[in-house]
């Protein structure tokens, strides 16, 4: 599985780096970032967070705009930033910003026109750490973390391998997407009519089924445009309440959902999941 180095540059003393492979699960080109900490160069293997970003974003919008890697160094943790679908032009697309390139809801697509290479969950969960950990210096120790539909894909895919990650972060993510437009739409479109099939990559639905004790953070704006229509905590909220799952929960008053929202919170993210990574 050989790598392509996109851009490298120096950051915090560590280095940020693009990469491009060609992925067999979604059969395409991929490219990632990885923020590799100060610690790496010492010979020191690190943790892994990985993050998930979200509508229309590709790996740059995290790494440009969070100002994560500033703690990520003082932590030594590194960040993998995957895109969030496939891409090219052999790649089925849709004009709509929520659906098709862009949009891969981390999901297996059993639909066409989406099935050939609409499968990021398959990538995210084996074949993305699988490369990681074959090509830098990490421990197989791995948080989970990213934002709305990356919230999405960070709840369901930790709630769903446990034994894979050491705890879950989300910022304003999809709780419940099969009952709010952005998921009941991409649903339909990847997984077909069938609701029964779009349960599983439901968080609040697979809290409820589930009920995995993995340490979990959630941060909400309060002003955020998709809170009441698309994002749905409470519904996430009052399943863990129901199977007594702790979920640390903040509402944070005047906050969109911006990138200028995760930038204020995302150090808090990584100690809370440095913290867990420690103790694991
Ligand atoms: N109305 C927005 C919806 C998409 C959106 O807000 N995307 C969020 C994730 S759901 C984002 O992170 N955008 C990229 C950025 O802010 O850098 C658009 O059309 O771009």
């Amino acid at each position: 599985m050989p790598l392509t180095l996109v851009s490298s540059q120096r950051l915090f003393e560590g280095w940020q780096k693009r990469y491009r492979h060609q992925a067999q699960s979604t059969a395409c080109d991929m490219t990632f970032s990885i923020y590799l900490p100060p610690q790496t160069a010492q010979g020191k293997k690190v943790p892994v967070l990985y993050w998930l970003s979200g509508l229309t974003c590709s790996d740059e919008n995290f790494s440009t705009k969070a100002g994560a890697q500033r703690v990520a160094a003082e932590l030594g943790m590194a960040l993998v930033i995957p895109d969030t679908s496939p891409r090219g032009d052999a790649v089925a697309d849709d004009a709509a910003y929520d659906l098709g390139q862009g949009a891969g809801f981390y999901l297996n697509a059993t639909q066409e026109p989406w099935r050939a290479h609409f499968r990021m969950y398959d990538y995210i969960v084996r074949e993305l750490p699988e490369l990681i950990e074959a090509h830098f210096p990490v421990t197989e120790q791995r948080a989970i973390s990213g934002h709305s539909m990356g919230g999405h894909g960070a709840l369901t895919i930790g709630l769903k391998n446990p034994e894979r990650y050491t705890s879950i972060s989300a910022f304003s993510p999809i709780c419940n997407p099969c009952s709010c437009p952005w998921g009941e739409k991409a649903f339909a479109a990847y997984l077909g009519e069938a609701r029964q099939e779009w349960e599983q990559y439901d968080a609040t639905l697979l809290l409820e089924k589930l009920g995995v004790a993995l340490p979990i953070k959630i941060s909400q704006g309060s002003e955020d445009s998709f809170l009441k229509e698309q994002l749905k905590p409470e519904a996430l909220l009052a399943v863990a309440k129901r199977v007594e799952v702790e979920v640390d929960y903040q509402l944070c008053e005047g906050y969109d959902h911006s990138y200028y929202f995760i930038s204020t919170y995302i150090e808090a993210h990584l100690r809370f999941h440095h913290q867990h990574l420690l103790a694991s």
